[in-house]
């Protein structure tokens, strides 16, 4: 058994496959104040099972999750210049993070064009990748959420209220809203740019927060969930993967 983590800065997914590209069993979110369900799941599963994570939520988050498992060691995916077909273009490549890496390599997997990978989590990003497999560079933005709690933060009369998308918002609420919907899409269609005259682009999407503005999206879209996994499963299955 093989069980695929995602540690986001909000939740923590998982899945528990057969084997790396194998029969899915199950699959969850959790917080990260409650790692119970991890440790319910270990106990559930016959030994051997085997981990591989990305984890863009600190050290502490590995430790913890590790400790959940009770399993002595985790494969956590070290992005580097290239892995399953997918070359790192960071200047630094071990910078990137390892989510963003994952999805890459997911993305590449399921798609032979060339693709805009967006992952609408805390933070937003926006990763652009050649139908050879270069990653290219991409954005990094606060997510939705993100967006609108810096707005109340930083300002005396902008509260966080629950507004809604409106094309010409006519009241506070709906204004900071469609703001910050117009700017996540705003950024996805400006990048897409660059791609969109390739034969087969498209933009790949997924996110929690994806649902919030995929309907204002204008551009050939795929909705997937959860392409990190998708990309941890990718490595798994390769002989020798680029996890430590
Ligand atoms: N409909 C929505 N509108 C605005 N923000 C949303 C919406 N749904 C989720 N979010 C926010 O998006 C952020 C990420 O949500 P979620 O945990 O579902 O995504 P995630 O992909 O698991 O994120 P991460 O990988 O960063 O943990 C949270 O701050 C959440 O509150
Ligand atoms: C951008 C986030 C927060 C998205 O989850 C994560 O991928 C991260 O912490 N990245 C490290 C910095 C980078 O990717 O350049
Ligand atoms: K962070």
């Amino acid at each position: 058994m093989i069980l695929l983590i995602d540690a986001g800065n909000t939740r923590i997914k998982w899945r528990l496959q057969a084997a790396a590209g194998g029969l899915i069993h199950d699959e969850g979110a959790i917080a990260h104040e409650n790692l119970a369900p991890l440790s319910r799941l270990r106990s559930t599963v016959a030994a051997p099972l085997r981990v591989v994570g990305s984890n863009v939520a600190g050290t502490e988050t590995a430790r913890r999750i590790r400790d959940a498992l009770g399993v002595e060691g985790i494969e956590w995916l070290r992005p580097g210049a290239q892995a399953c077909g997918v070359r790192n273009l960071y200047a630094e490549p071990g910078q990137l993070g390892a989510d963003r890496w994952a999805a890459l390599i997911g993305a590449h997997d399921l798609h032979a064009g060339a693709c805009l990978v967006v992952m609408a989590g805390t933070a937003t990003t926006v990763d652009l990748l050649s139908a050879d497999g270069d990653f290219l560079g991409g954005l990094i933005l606060p997510g939705v959420e993100l967006m609108q709690q810096s707005l109340a933060n930083g300002t005396a009369q902008l509260p966080l209220a629950a507004g809604s998308f409106a094309a010409q918002p006519r009241c506070t609420a709906d204004a900071i809203r469609s703001g910050c919907l117009q700017a996540q899409a705003g950024a996805i269609e400006r990048m897409f740019r660059q791609i969109a005259a390739q034969p087969g682009a498209l933009c790949l999407l997924g996110g929690g927060a994806a649902d919030a503005f995929a309907d204002l999206l204008e551009l050939p879209l795929k909705r997937f969930d959860n392409l990190v996994l998708h990309g941890l499963a990718t490595v798994a299955a390769q002989p020798a993967g680029n996890t430590a």
